[in-house]
């Protein structure tokens, strides 16, 4: 098939060629975390990354990151799988190939392999990065314009320790980084979820705003049970309380609680998010990058969600300044975000991996500036942060 020339190339200062991919390399990082990060199903205290960098012919060089956490754990790709499936199998498939016919590489990247978001969502960021710095523009202009630039932020709590979590909320309340809270809940019984998020509750006052998310800890009767002592707390929203695909399940406790519910690893896809829809699992929905594999299916899910009538929530998988600039960047651009979002990935780490990026003042995390996702490397502590051997 012929590949056409965007409109944007009729511009004589870039040509086709300047645009075509040379390489696509990619690594792993393995960064430390500022704390003890634990969920219902496994804990960190190092995040794992696959950096990945697009060469266009121009010498321009474009960056996306794939997130994961606990290994093959939150979900099915490890640093180690989505290395090799992007350097085995979806590289190769775009080498040559236009870096802004962004439609038709998504399509050859589904052909080389089936899922891998992570992976593929990666590569995209660095294609719509090297892109914007090519011409000039913001990866926000790219994606239809941007309509806003900052967004209400939300911090997660998940040391376990609720003495820890209320000196570490009282800060962010302090410094004024952040005021909503996620709490990690399901590693322990709900009852001693309950009195952890009780002390909680009494230290931070009945302003600050409490989420929870359980990462699919509970089964459809402890959900019964316990979810009337979380709205007593005056909890806003439960995250994917049951196991991913116990879809009507979910469906039968959101038709019976106080608190919508969030679906987070229950959909990826947005056929699953109509079926979530359908069943009337959630009613907001956690978008994600890792999930969506792609900007532009980020951007279709928001809209496929918003359509069966979910809201919707800026998730993360605690991406660095990195991956945090791509999902803002396409939040940014999304009609509603009614939830704001927690992309406060680049904050968890003892070292952000970019100079220059997403930033954040007065409970409000702010779009990185300037062409493409708008994000400068720190080369020397990613040199030092490289998994070798690989
Ligand atoms: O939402 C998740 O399940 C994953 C992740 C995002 C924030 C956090 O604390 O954990
Ligand atoms: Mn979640």
């Amino acid at each position: 098939m012929a590949l056409a020339v965007p409109m944007a190339l009729l511009d004589e200062s870039v040509s086709w060629r300047d645009l075509a991919i040379r390489s696509i390399a990619s690594s792993i990082i393995d960064a430390p975390t500022v704390r003890r990060h634990k969920l219902s199903n496994t804990e960190i205290s190092n995040q794992n990354y696959v950096l990945v960098r697009v060469m266009l012919e121009n010498g321009v060089e474009g960056y996306g990151e794939a997130a994961t956490l606990g290994g093959p754990r939150w979900a099915e790709e490890s640093v180690e799988s989505i290395k090799s499936a992007i350097d085995v199998y979806l590289a190769p498939v775009l080498i040559g190939r236009h870096a802004a016919s962004f439609e038709e590489n998504a399509l050859r990247l589904s052909k080389a392999a089936s899922r891998n978001n992570a992976a593929k969502a990666a590569i995209e960021a660095a294609m719509f990065d090297a892109v914007g710095k090519s011409l000039g523009l913001p990866v926000t202009t790219l994606l239809g314009g941007a309509v806003r630039s900052s967004f209400s932020i939300i911090w997660a709590l998940a040391s376990g320790d609720a003495g820890q979590e209320i000196e570490e909320a009282q800060a962010k309340i302090e410094r004024r980084e952040h005021r909503r809270f996620k709490i990690k809940i399901g590693f322990a019984e709900p009852s001693v979820d309950i009195q952890r998020l009780r002390k909680i509750r009494t230290a931070l006052g009945s302003d600050v705003e409490i989420i929870v998310d359980v990462n699919q800890g509970w089964s459809e009767a402890t959900a019964m049970r316990w979810m009337p002592a979380f709205a007593d707390l005056g909890v806003s929203l439960i995250e994917q309380p049951l196991p991913a695909a116990q879809i009507e399940q979910l469906g039968r406790i959101a038709a019976r609680t106080s608190i919508p519910i969030m679906v987070d690893e229950a959909v990826f896809t947005s056929a699953e998010i109509i079926r979530a829809g359908q069943a009337g699992s959630g009613s907001v929905i956690s978008l994600k990058l890792v999930k969506s594999g792609g900007l532009l299916e980020l951007k279709r899910a928001a809209a496929v969600a918003g359509a069966v009538g979910m809201e919707l929530y800026g998730g993360c998988l605690l991406e660095s300044g990195i991956g945090a600039a791509a999902h803002l960047a396409v939040f940014s651009t999304l009609p509603k975000l009614e939830w704001g979002t927690e992309q406060f990935g680049p904050k968890i780490l003892a070292n952000d991996l970019v100079l220059e990026g997403p930033t954040f003042r007065d409970f409000e995390v702010h779009l990185a500036q300037g062409p493409g996702l708008g994000i400068v490397l720190d080369e020397e502590r990613i040199k030092h942060m490289t998994r070798t051997g690989n």
